[in-house]
């Protein structure tokens, strides 16, 4: 089965579901525990909205009040004014409401980037009164308004059946949410918290990707709002304060933002201290912010976080049964490949490339090429450009001059998912790993947009879905062989050392199945072993028709790598050639030892592999 789909099982869930269904029949609940319950059902909500924006696309959202606010109105407009007081229209009411707000808002705040998007939600807080007020028409201005009571075909929902209603819309969002995060869509938003970069080289718009989380998180607050109207049968603006913003907060950080159930415990947390502790009220901004501090600080994955711990000290006991690791259906077990399919190379060709940083000429007037089927590398000294030549060809910096050709087509100052789309990937030096992440699944966020399943596969857990993961998860193990690290599959891949991350890289990088590989200082920090790997790995991309460029300070390793060789000297090309002209050439080895030109090289080096030789660590002067 899929490591994604076996890692949870959702039997503890089931139990206090129907526990919960059945409750007020079997006599567990009274009116005051009914109406408490219900409360926490609706907050876990806003809370699990907040989650999916915060914990797992690290947007600060603060609008889930407001969000709120709008279901709790449009259900009451829905069924005071029109009439409509089927818990159906108002459900599917709320939910296109938040929609339109959730784009209306998200839009202009996530364009703007930075923290705009947490300021314009921020306003949209404050801003509830005053439009409560303008349409006070419709909404009853300060003095609120009385809703109609809730019906499903004609049979009013009242009491234990509101309550019913309650716990089942709030168990298919959770269902719905689980399904999502859960996911290789939960995942890329994962990855979309720990670095937008990584998200667009894996081939996605950032933007696009923040605006469908920030909408989706939308949903269950304005569905709370719906539920909640319902259950007062009266809405005024002052139930969506400032406050209750900074509450839903507080419970997303105390419950485990980046858990999915976590939601439930942050508000039951909220919920129960506000009802049990009289003085709340009074000091509630205070108690909030201490929680904030508190958890933020203590024990920063919330009480999901210190469940999970819990689960697995109680496990390394011996007390309850380990489960066994997800198997995956791949090559049988230690069979590695010994050859990748064509990767269909093209060749990449910058003519007069400059970028300028202010007055800083980083890359001036550099034409190189890339074939496929070849190792290009590009080396020099700290801060020659190599690495802005690489963030050029992905598309992070737009050249300042020339031309960038990924086989006819123009790239240059493409926006970087659309370059990666076009089968360009590339690592970075500092390797850019997400959290809460194992191996396996990093490996497979490759195949993210080249091997497309939509959001509803996954959220109802259709056919497609499950196969596209099946053969997610066996390609990213074969990857993981194929670079001699498939024992850290199930690991997360954040724990990893250095040189385990760049190798992981690489799978990453095959998994999209590029045609344009851009490796970025690779082999630093690996060792024999894994040097030996990554020397068969990108043999094996150019056998199969791979363009790979690698920029590399371990000359021995670019020597035996390289088909061609240009060197950058203060952002200009100082020479290309093949491993063996530039091991010889004199301005090479003087840019290398620091004389001011060629004929300054001192007579004791022949070669630059001379220099290293006698260097002893394969860098040159100044390297990281
Ligand atoms: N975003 C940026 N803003 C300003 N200057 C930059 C930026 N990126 C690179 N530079 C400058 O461009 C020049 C080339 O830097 P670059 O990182 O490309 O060199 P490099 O050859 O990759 O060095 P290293 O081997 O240390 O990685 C340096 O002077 C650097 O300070």
């Amino acid at each position: 089965m899929n490591a994604l789909l076996h890692r949870y099982r959702p039997l503890g869930v089931v139990l206090l579901l129907a526990l919960l269904l059945i409750a007020p029949t079997a006599g567990l609940l009274n009116g005051y525990w009914s109406r408490t319950v219900m409360l926490i059902a609706i907050l876990s909500l806003l809370v699990s909205g907040l989650n999916v924006v915060l914990g797992y696309a690290g947007e600060l959202a603060m609008g889930q009040v407001a969000l709120y606010a709008v279901g709790a109105y449009v259900a009451g407009y829905l069924g005071v004014e029109l009439g409509m007081t089927n818990v159906l229209f108002s459900l599917l009411g709320a939910t296109l409401a938040a929609v339109v707000v959730g784009l209306i808002t998200g839009i202009p705040g996530l364009r703007l980037g930075g923290w705009s998007l947490a300021m314009v939600t921020f306003f949209l807080v404050t801003l509830v009164p005053n439009l409560v007020d303008v349409f006070s028409g419709f909404t009853g201005g300060t003095l609120g308004m009385a809703t109609a009571v809730p019906t499903l075909f004609g049979m009013e929902i009242v009491g234990d059946r509101l309550y019913w209603l309650i716990i089942l819309v709030v168990a298919a969002w959770f269902t719905v949410a689980r399904n999502l995060l859960l996911s290789r869509h939960g995942n890329m938003f994962l990855v979309l918290r720990q670095s937008p970069i990584l998200a667009s080289v894996l081939g996605v718009s950032v933007y696009r990707l923040k605006l469908l989380v920030y909408v989706v998180g939308a949903i269950p607050a304005a569905l709370a709002g719906a539920l909640f109207s319902m259950l007062d049968g009266f809405i005024a603006p002052d139930t969506f304060t400032f406050a209750l913003a900074l509450s839903v907060l507080a419970a997303s950080v105390v419950g485990g933002a980046t858990s999915v159930y976590g939601a439930i415990a942050g508000a039951a947390v909220m919920q129960l201290g506000q009802q049990t502790f009289t003085q709340f009220q009074t000091w509630q901004l205070v108690i909030y912010g201490a929680f904030l501090l508190i958890a933020g600080i203590a024990f920063n994955r919330g009480l999901a976080g210190l469940a999970q711990d819990g689960l697995a000290a109680v496990r390394r006991r011996g007390w309850l049964p380990t489960p066994a690791p997800a198997t995956v259906a791949a090559e049988p077990a230690g069979e590695v490949e010994t050859r990748l399919e064509p990767l269909h190379g093209v060749t990449l060709r910058s003519e007069g490339l400059g970028k300028s940083f202010g007055g800083n000429r980083a890359l001036d007037d550099v034409t190189i090429e890339a074939r496929p089927g070849e190792v290009t590398a590009l080396i020099g000294p700290n801060g020659s450009g190599k690495t802005t030549m690489l963030n050029l060809i992905c598309g992070l910096y737009k050249p300042s001059a020339g031309r960038l050709l990924l086989g006819e087509e123009e790239i240059g100052g493409h926006p970087t998912y659309r370059i990666a789309r076009h089968g360009v990937a590339r690592t970075f030096q500092t390797p850019l790993i997400p959290a809460h992440m194992t191996t396996l699944a990093f490996v497979a966020t490759g195949r993210y947009v080249s091997h497309r399943v939509g959001i509803l596969p996954a959220i109802l857990r259709l056919p497609g879905f499950r196969k596209g993961y099946a053969t997610d998860d066996a390609r990213a193990m074969a990857l993981l062989r194929l670079v001699g690290i498939a024992d850290v599959a199930h690991q997360q891949v954040d724990s990893l050392a250095l040189g385990t991350r760049r190798l992981v890289e690489v799978a990453r990088c095959l998994a999209s199945g590029a045609r344009v590989f851009l490796f970025d200082e690779v082999g630093s920090g690996l060792d024999e072993s894994d040097l030996e790997v990554l020397e068969r790995a990108i043999g094996m991309i150019r056998e199969a028709g791979g363009t790979v460029i690698l920029v590399e300070h371990n000359f021995p390793l670019v020597l035996k790598l390289s088909d061609r060789i240009h060197v950058l000297s203060q952002g200009r090309l100082l020479a290309s050639g093949t491993p063996a002209q530039i091991q010889n050439d004199r301005r090479v080895l003087a840019e290398y030892t620091g004389a001011t030109d060629g004929g300054d090289a001192p007579d004791a080096f022949d070669s630059v592999a001379d220099l290293q030789a006698a260097d002893g660590p394969a860098t040159p002067k100044g390297a990281k």
